[in-house]
């Protein structure tokens, strides 16, 4: 499929909404891509980056930003983007982050729409405990992989290279073809494409499912 005759248009993104739980979220029917990661890795950014609008995703230089499941839906019907909330930030208080694992949890366990992760980490911080979890949950669901290293524009092109081959051997190990991984950056708006086509080939899943 060519650029110009995909059908999914990211850059018509629009916000759709914002859950606190599982049963606020939008009808569990169609295709979603959930981007994950670390509180301040780049999930809303990269986005942001993907959907060429950066004010769709609130970004903030605040880890915790992103406290809610957020939503947004695609030019075609029944398809979504999903912005998660950051794990591991230290200071958020105690109850509100078992409120939000207890809530992601559900939400990766239960949702049907759910057609792949897209796990977004800092290039410079790669594999801490949060992603080695939800790379074993992908293996234990089958549900695809794609791995974002992003803020690559803070590495020199060969450190970046070698963290990508680094982990590129890792991930195969543990998880085979399963797992796709690239270098990103929202800030200098490379690597869009290729993250574009791995959500082209999920998504497009959902459209063949709405015309049956
Ligand atoms: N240099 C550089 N900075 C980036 C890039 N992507 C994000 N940032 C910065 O990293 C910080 C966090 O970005 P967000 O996109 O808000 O991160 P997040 O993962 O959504 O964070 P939470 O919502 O808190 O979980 C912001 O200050 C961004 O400007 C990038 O590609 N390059
Ligand atoms: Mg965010």
């Amino acid at each position: 499929m060519t650029a110009n005759d995909n059908p999914i248009h990211y850059n018509a993104a629009r916000f759709l909404i914002s859950a606190d739980k599982l049963s606020q979220c939008p009808e569990d029917s169609g295709a979603e891509v959930a981007f994950a990661g670390r509180s301040n890795a780049g999930k809303s950014s990269a986005i942001n980056a993907l959907t060429n609008n950066g004010k769709l995703a609130r970004t903030s230089k605040t880890p915790g930003r992103t406290q809610l499941i957020n939503f947004f839906d695609l030019n075609i019907e029944g398809l979504r983007l999903v912005d998660l909330p950051g794990y591991g930030y230290a200071k958020v208080p105690i109850a509100m982050k078992e409120h939000w694992q207890k809530h992601l949890d559900q939400y990766l366990q239960q949702r049907f729409s759910l057609k792949g992760v897209v796990l977004v980490m800092d290039i410079r911080h790669p594999m801490k405990e949060f992603d080695l979890m939800m790379v074993e949950w992908c293996k234990a669901t089958q549900v695809p992989l794609h791995i974002l290293l992003t803020k690559a524009d803070k590495l020199k092109r060969g450190p970046a290279q070698s963290t990508l081959l680094t982990l590129r051997k890792e991930l195969t190990q543990i998880l085979g073809d399963k797992v796709t991984l690239q270098t990103f950056s929202a800030l200098k708006r490379s690597g869009i494409d290729t993250l574009s086509q791995r959500l082209d080939s999920w998504l497009s899943q959902g459209i063949s499912q709405i015309e049956e």
